[in-house]
């Protein structure tokens, strides 16, 4: 599947560039039939509008959207995307899977990213490996998010509680090291090795490695014209082998049980088994980072969300009889932490703004969604996608959409769930976690580890931001997840006196 590709990447002569030109204009000169969306190709064959995409995502699809309505098709790399943006009609896509279907669509990309082979044409063993997301839900979510306090505990303590006097660093780089260390080892188990540090380090610095071209491989590049991109994966993959397993104490239920299903697939010393686990690995970290990065970057600019987050959380102290000053652990349920109305808000405003994931499903034969307007045609083997920063940063649901408003989701001092558009209540006013059979198994323990950083961050500690030049988000991982910040950002943080 080829959708994003950036030209520096190739390095073709001209000759056989010149053919590959005139073949590509032959293949991909498709047309509108009757009943199919509007067709946006722009001049350029192949390539179609996907530098236009790339340059300014929202702004490009509110203009389509201005032009040619709710649903419309966008050549793309090669790839026929056909864009369905009313909200009441999102339904239609998610609810369709024998025509649209999600598995397809994700088993090339774990081929062709994770090196993963064996789930194309294998439907037990994805519907065996679907069943370990229990495990992120109910009751595992409570063991879960208690060892996941534990590993707060310890790494605040070990490290950041020692920052008595200013400690000046990058946020992200910041962000990355805090949420790394603690979903690694709440999901994968503590290592147990002298040069775990060490260890560490390396894991990260490949994540971030692999992660920088993540976006290349999911646009359908070959791994080989991307530097030492193949090696770094392997490197991964390496670290999930059993003798490596046999290092990691305190694994995750949800991990056991994929290991244990993997097993039965799989001759123990498979190398694809890591592949399944780098898989997951890169999930559990490549949203929950920015999203981390970001809610802390608005709440530093933003005093007024930060008191209104702080005052929240002293009250909650205060009730529970809990003073800031008797240790680091501080007790709260589940439902201590969901009454905190601001600082959900705080994340649900965050996701809103950056995440930029869609939802996508490949059509797998020629079907008519039944729209408002009639039907809309769909050919087989195109793409149809929701683009949820369309609905996020839609005037009518949402008032002044570009700007971070704490309180946007809270009213009445309670959360605010009611959303409108055309006069009717929106069902989904907010989907940074995907829809329907791709919807993120992740999602709650993600939204706990923010919450609960965050908690950690600004009860424990006098943070300020440095740099004062406003941070843009990257476009890097458009359709693919949250937005990272375009650079760095310094701050500062100490322990509260
Ligand atoms: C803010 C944080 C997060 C966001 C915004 C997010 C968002 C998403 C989205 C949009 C998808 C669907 C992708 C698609 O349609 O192709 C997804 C899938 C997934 N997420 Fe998350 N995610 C987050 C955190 C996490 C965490 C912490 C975990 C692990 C515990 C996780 C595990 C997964 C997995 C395993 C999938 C693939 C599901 C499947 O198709 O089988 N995510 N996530």
């Amino acid at each position: 599947m080829a959708i994003l590709i950036k030209p520096k990447l190739f390095e073709v002569n001209f000759k056989s560039l010149s053919s590959l030109f005139m073949l590509i204009v032959c293949l991909v000169q498709m047309s509108m039939r009757p009943g199919e969306p509007p067709l946006i190709k722009g001049w350029l064959p192949y390539f179609g509008q996907i530098w236009n995409f790339q340059k300014a995502p929202l702004a490009f699809i509110k203009t389509l959207q201005k032009k040619h309505g709710d649903s419309f098709t966008v050549l793309f790399g090669g790839k026929y995307v056909t864009f369905i943006l009313d909200p009441f009609q999102f339904q239609l896509v998610t609810k369709n899977p024998k025509q649209l279907s999600f598995k397809t669509y994700k088993d090339k990309l774990s081929r062709h990213i994770f090196s993963i082979k064996m789930l194309s044409g294998n439907q037990k063993l994805s519907h065996d490996l679907q069943l370990c997301y229990q495990h992120l839900q109910g009751k595992s979510l409570d063991v879960l998010i208690e060892t996941m306090a534990q590993d707060i505990t310890h790494v605040f303590e070990s490290k950041l509680l020692k920052a008595r006097n200013w400690d000046t660093v990058h946020l992200l780089t910041f962000c990355t090291s805090v949420m790394f260390e603690i979903s690694f080892t709440t999901l994968h188990g503590k290592l147990l090795v002298a040069d775990r540090e060490k260890l560490f380090s390396e894991l990260r610095d490949n994540y971030i490695k692999f992660d920088e071209k993540f976006i290349y491989l999911a646009s359908g590049i070959p791994i080989e014209l991307l530097g030492d991109t193949k090696s770094t994966r392997k490197k991964m993959i390496n670290n999930f082998t059993k003798e490596n397993l046999a290092k990691m104490q305190r694994q995750s239920k949800f991990f056991q049980m994929r290991q244990d299903i993997l097993e039965q697939y799989y001759e123990p010393d498979d190398l694809e088994i890591g592949a399944h686990h780098l898989g997951v690995f890169w999930a559990s970290l490549a949203n929950s980072i920015p999203a981390l990065f970001w809610a802390m970057y608005y709440l530093l600019w933003h005093p007024e969300a930060m008191a209104a987050v702080r005052d929240e959380i002293d009250r909650l102290l205060q009730s529970t009889g809990q003073k800031k000053e008797s240790g680091f652990f501080i007790n709260f349920t589940r439902e201590q932490l969901d009454s905190l109305v601001y600082l959900e808000s705080v994340v649900l405003e965050t996701l809103r703004l950056c995440a930029f994931s869609s939802i996508i499903r490949s059509v797998e034969e020629d079907f008519a969604l039944p729209v408002e307007y009639g039907q809309c045609l769909l050919r087989k083997g195109d793409l149809v996608a929701i683009f949820p920063p369309a609905l996020h940063n839609d005037p009518e649901i949402f008032e002044d959409p570009q700007e971070f408003r704490y309180d946007r989701f809270v009213e009445d001092g309670k959360k605010k769930t009611t959303f409108f558009k055309r006069g009717k209540k929106l069902s989904h006013y907010i989907i940074p976690f995907g829809s329907g059979t791709s919807k993120c198994p992740g999602r709650y323990f993600a939204v706990y580890e923010i919450k609960h950083l965050l908690f950690a961050l600004v009860t424990y500690f006098d943070l300020e931001i440095i740099d004062d030049k406003p941070v843009e988000q990257s476009h890097s991982r458009v359709l693919f997840g949250t937005h990272p910040p375009k650079s760095d950002v310094l701050f500062r943080y100490k322990v509260k006196s």
